[in-house]
């Protein structure tokens, strides 16, 4: 096992040079937010436009349209109810799918085609509700997509992979991972208080930082939203995905330091601050 350290940052986070542009960025969309959880898709949304993707998008309930807009501005609104949503699709880098998508047989049938659209220059992020109609239908797994990032907290990849929370060790959350996913395309992120990082070809990395004072609802639809900001900007390798988990727990960790509760929208607050101190 690898314990990640400060040195990820510097390797994955680049300074930007003056000849970009945000197409040079990442398109990204992020697909959740019933009419219950529209606040988990916007934590989402967040923390990808704060960890810099360029251009994000938000498919959601339209009942969440005004508070998205009226929080982020900045990214781009699509009912979920929309028809064209497999051509939306198509045009992104990034899809993030589950963050308050909620498991009704509207939410299956999102995956259903995400599954059929999504092609191999693509990379799929799966969370939350995403995970658990995974769970209730392993024929759900996309097996055409690039890269798929599951990321789980322990009650999720329990439902997933069948291993009872005690009994998930590394070995075991390797073989379910293989299991799910033969074409060696996936990362599993395995959320706790210690987070784990799996990929399929067998590498198990520990995220060391993170605080009780995150053990707030949101605080993991944020981190997928990093990891989708920095797949679009940077590229789609385990680092990458490393790096966004180890700066969400940087994050936690700063402004735990001097607050006894840590918001999910204060660590994307602070993002682009620390990104700026750790690009190389
Ligand atoms: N503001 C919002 O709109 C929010 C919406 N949310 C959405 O609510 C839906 C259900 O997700 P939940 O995760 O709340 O519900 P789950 O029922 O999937 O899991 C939560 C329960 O799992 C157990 N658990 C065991 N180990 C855990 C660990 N290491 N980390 C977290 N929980 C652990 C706890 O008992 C906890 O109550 C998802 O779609 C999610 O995105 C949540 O993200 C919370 C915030
Ligand atoms: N005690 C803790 N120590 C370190 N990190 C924690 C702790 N509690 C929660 N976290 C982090 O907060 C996030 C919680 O994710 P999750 O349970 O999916 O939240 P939500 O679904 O409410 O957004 C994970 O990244 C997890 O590692
Ligand atoms: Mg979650």
């Amino acid at each position: 096992m690898i314990e990640i350290s400060q040195e990820i940052l510097t390797r994955v986070i680049k300074k930007r040079s003056s000849n970009t542009h945000k197409g040079n960025f990442g398109r990204i969309l992020l697909i959740g937010g019933n009419e219950n959880y529209g606040g988990a898709i916007i934590m989402s949304a967040e923390g990808a436009l704060n960890s810099g993707a360029g251009l994000v998008t938000v498919v959601t309930h339209s009942l969440n349209a005004a508070a998205l807009h009226a929080r982020l501005p900045e990214v781009m609104y699509v009912d979920w109810r929309q028809r064209n949503l497999a051509e939306i699709i198509k045009k992104m880098d990034v899809i993030v799918c589950g963050p308050g998508l909620g498991n009704s047989l509207f939410a299956q049938n999102i995956l259903i085609m995400i599954k059929e659209t999504i092609t191999k220059t693509q990379t799929l992020i799966l969370d939350a509700s995403a995970l658990d109609l995974l769970a209730q239908d392993h024929s759900l797994v996309p097996s055409s997509a690039g890269t798929v990032v599951l990321t789980p907290h322990q009650m999720e990849w329990q439902r997933l992979s069948q291993i009872h929370i005690p009994f998930q060790a590394d070995q075991a959350n390797l073989t379910a991972l293989q299991t799910l996913f033969p074409r060696e395309n996936a990362i599993l992120v395995l959320k706790s208080n210690h987070t784990k990082i799996y990929d399929a070809k067998g590498n198990v990395y520990l995220n060391p930082l993170g605080n009780p004072g995150m053990a707030v609802g949101g605080m993991g639809d944020t981190l997928t939203g990093i990891i989708g900001g920095f797949v679009a900007q940077f590229g789609s390798n385990i680092d990458i995905v490393l790096a966004a988990v180890y700066l969400h727990s940087l994050a936690g960790d700063e402004l735990a330091s001097n607050n006894y509760v840590v918001r999910p929208t204060m660590i994307s607050a602070l993002l682009p601050e620390l990104m700026k101190k750790y690009a190389n």
